[in-house]
């Protein structure tokens, strides 16, 4: 799916031009420094694509005074069966009958994971592995993984390790796309470019894997 002509100014300020990319079946990343502009191409796109059956973890959320199990239900005319292949998978079942605000920061975002999983063709996911312990890294890259043949997923981050098991990537500076490929084509310079640091890349299996080059 072509997505263009997005463009955001906030007061003078661009924040966003020159949009123009294919979303894809599979996992889309977009990587970029802080304020490169991720978010708000995030949440553009889902005002571009409303309409569509999508699930959206952002990257902060507030804590409603309900259950997980009504957080899951919230806003669909879902039954909880439909959570179920997720509720195990990322190990949220024994979270069901707590109050959503008494959860801990990684808690809350295995239950919005899960929620956005299970409603989402078009998955929209902001930096969804950060915060989370390396068992639950696993596991929300492993089904999300997955899924990467039924879903297309819009997934922003500023872990590296994600590069290893995304299929396109995008790379923003300043509000505008400045590369996007296929992941197998990212390479060192594209990254030392977009985060002005030094990057380091080597293969682990056939994956390439960026590391910080300190
Ligand atoms: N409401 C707003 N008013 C003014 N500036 C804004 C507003 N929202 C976003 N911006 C600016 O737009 C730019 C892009 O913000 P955005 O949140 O999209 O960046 P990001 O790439 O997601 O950053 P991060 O990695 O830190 O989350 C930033 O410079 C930010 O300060």
């Amino acid at each position: 799916m072509l997505i263009q002509g997005i463009k955001v100014k906030i007061g003078n300020r661009l924040i966003l031009s020159d949009i123009q990319f294919e979303l894809s079946r599979g996992v889309n990343l977009v990587l970029g420094q802080n304020g490169a502009g991720k978010t708000t191409l995030l949440r553009s796109v889902i005002q571009v694509l409303r309409g569509t059956r999508q699930g959206y973890v952002p990257s902060e959320f507030s804590s409603p005074e309900i259950s997980v199990e009504d957080v899951l239900l919230a806003g669909t005319r879902n039954r909880l069966r439909n959570y179920e292949p997720f509720i195990d998978s990322l190990g949220i079942r024994r979270l069901l009958g707590r109050a959503f605000s008494t959860l801990s920061t990684g808690e809350k975002k295995l239950v919005l994971i899960t929620k956005a999983l299970a409603e989402g063709e078009l998955v929209f996911m902001d930096e969804p592995t950060s915060g989370l312990d390396v068992r639950n890294q696993a596991r929300v890259i492993s089904v999300i993984s997955s899924l990467r043949t039924e879903k297309s997923f819009l997934i922003t981050t500023h872990d590296l390790n994600w590069i290893g098991m995304a299929d396109w990537v995008m790379v923003m500076k300043g509000g505008k796309i400045i590369w996007q490929s296929t992941a197998n084509e990212l390479n060192e310079e594209v990254l030392e470019n977009a985060y002005e640091s030094k990057v380091k890349r080597i293969n682990v299996d056939g994956k390439n894997i960026f590391i910080l080059n300190i």
